[in-house]
């Protein structure tokens, strides 16, 4: 600043005056302008807030689609993590909807149950494979698997995860990568592996995530990494399939705590309520999947409200989201 003064100077330029709006004003003229200034802004806010507000709810209404189980029939499916928990539930609805579905876990006696209650209840074809999903070639087998058996692939449903503690973060480097390699790579390996069918049929990619992949929740460090990443990569490749005008859609499923047995005997101790019930989560993440929502908020209140609070008041969100945990009853293993 000084630099400019003296440049000024030494080319004997007139001076500046500097201007009568600079000059200190009377307090009383001050709280005046104060005043009127904050009724503008009021003013302005309400002429621009309203009418925002309104358009945004008109959108939300007439854009509401509605789901007809029969948008998946003849469909074909691939469920990952499906012997237990959503992810079975998830192959039943679609088994109820008449879809083909192909659903993978480590356990073969649970995928066989599974398959075997799925043609009970309607599917038009029923098969598993088995294995860990550590195995970035088992991911690439599956969609294999999908095409040799279905031709193509219409819906991919990323859903498994690695055993998750509930716990302070315990420094486990190893542990955390090899989370990364079953929550994360294999979804990518698998994503790979399934787009060239995908872009064929115009189909779906379906991401199970969390809160905890997008706000800070104790003690589930590692297991959270691994869904913030789904997030940022899966947010970010949805981008490009729009920029390529590539009509494959990618719904991320944000879930809050859902009913699960693992999920149940990993932290009932610490929370105040029981989960969501999995059957009507495992619909709703269809139903998204179908309509080619962006995201899934389930339930909805539960994880779609702290959402905005996260970036207006983050410090109240992590307040919160701790006074909502026994956290008393957590102890360091
Ligand atoms: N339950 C909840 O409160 C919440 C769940 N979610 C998400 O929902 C999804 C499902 O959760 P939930 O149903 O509770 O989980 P479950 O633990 O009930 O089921 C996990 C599934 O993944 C399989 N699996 C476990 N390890 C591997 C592995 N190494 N390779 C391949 N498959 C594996 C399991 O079968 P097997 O053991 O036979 O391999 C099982 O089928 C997850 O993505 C989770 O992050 C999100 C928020 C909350
Ligand atoms: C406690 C969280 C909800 C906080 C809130 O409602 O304010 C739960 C939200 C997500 C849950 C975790 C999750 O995403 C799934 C894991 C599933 C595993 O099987 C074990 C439990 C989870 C770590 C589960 C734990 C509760 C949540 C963090």
């Amino acid at each position: 600043m000084i630099k400019t003064e003296q440049s000024m100077k030494d080319r004997n330029l007139p001076q500046l005056q500097p201007h009568p709006s600079s000059q200190p004003w009377p307090l009383q003229t001050h709280r005046a302008v104060e005043h009127v200034s904050e009724e503008i802004r009021m003013g302005l806010l309400l002429k621009i807030l309203v009418p925002f507000v309104g358009l945004v709810l008109a959108f939300c209404f007439y854009s509401k689609e509605d789901f007809k189980p029969e948008m998946l029939k003849g469909k074909r499916v691939i469920v990952t993590g499906a012997s237990t928990g959503i992810g079975e539930q998830m192959a039943y609805h679609l088994a109820r909807m008449g879809a083909h579905v192909l659903i993978t876990a480590r356990t073969e006696a649970k995928l066989q149950k599974v398959v075997t209650w799925c043609l009970e209840l309607g599917a038009a074809s029923a098969h598993y494979m088995y294995g860990s999903m550590e195995d970035m070639a088992l991911a690439e087998d599956v969609v294999k698997e999908a095409k040799q058996l279905w031709g193509g692939l219409d819906m991919l449903i990323l859903n498994h995860i690695g055993y998750t503690y509930f716990n302070y973060f315990d420094g486990d480097v190893e542990h955390l990568r090899k989370l990364l390699e079953i929550n994360f790579l294999s979804y990518v390996a698998m994503t790979v592996s399934a787009l060239p069918v995908l872009k064929e049929s115009g189909g779906s990619i379906l991401v199970v995530s969390s809160t905890a992949g997008k706000v800070g929740i104790p003690f589930v460090a590692p297991y959270s990494a691994t869904k913030f990443a789904l997030d940022g990569f899966f947010s970010s490749l949805r981008q490009e399939l729009i920029i390529e005008n590539i009509n494959v859609s990618i719904t991320l499923c944000i879930l809050g705590h859902i009913a699960t047995e693992t999920a149940e005997k990993t932290v009932s101790h610490v929370m105040q309520k029981p989960g969501a019930p999995k059957e009507e989560c495992a619909l709703e993440i269809i139903k998204s999947g179908a309509l080619r929502k962006r995201e899934l908020y389930y339930p909805y209140a539960a994880v779609r409200i702290p959402l905005l609070i996260r970036d207006w008041a983050p410090e109240f969100l992590d307040s919160f989201t701790r006074n909502r945990l026994n956290v008393e009853n957590v102890k360091r293993s």
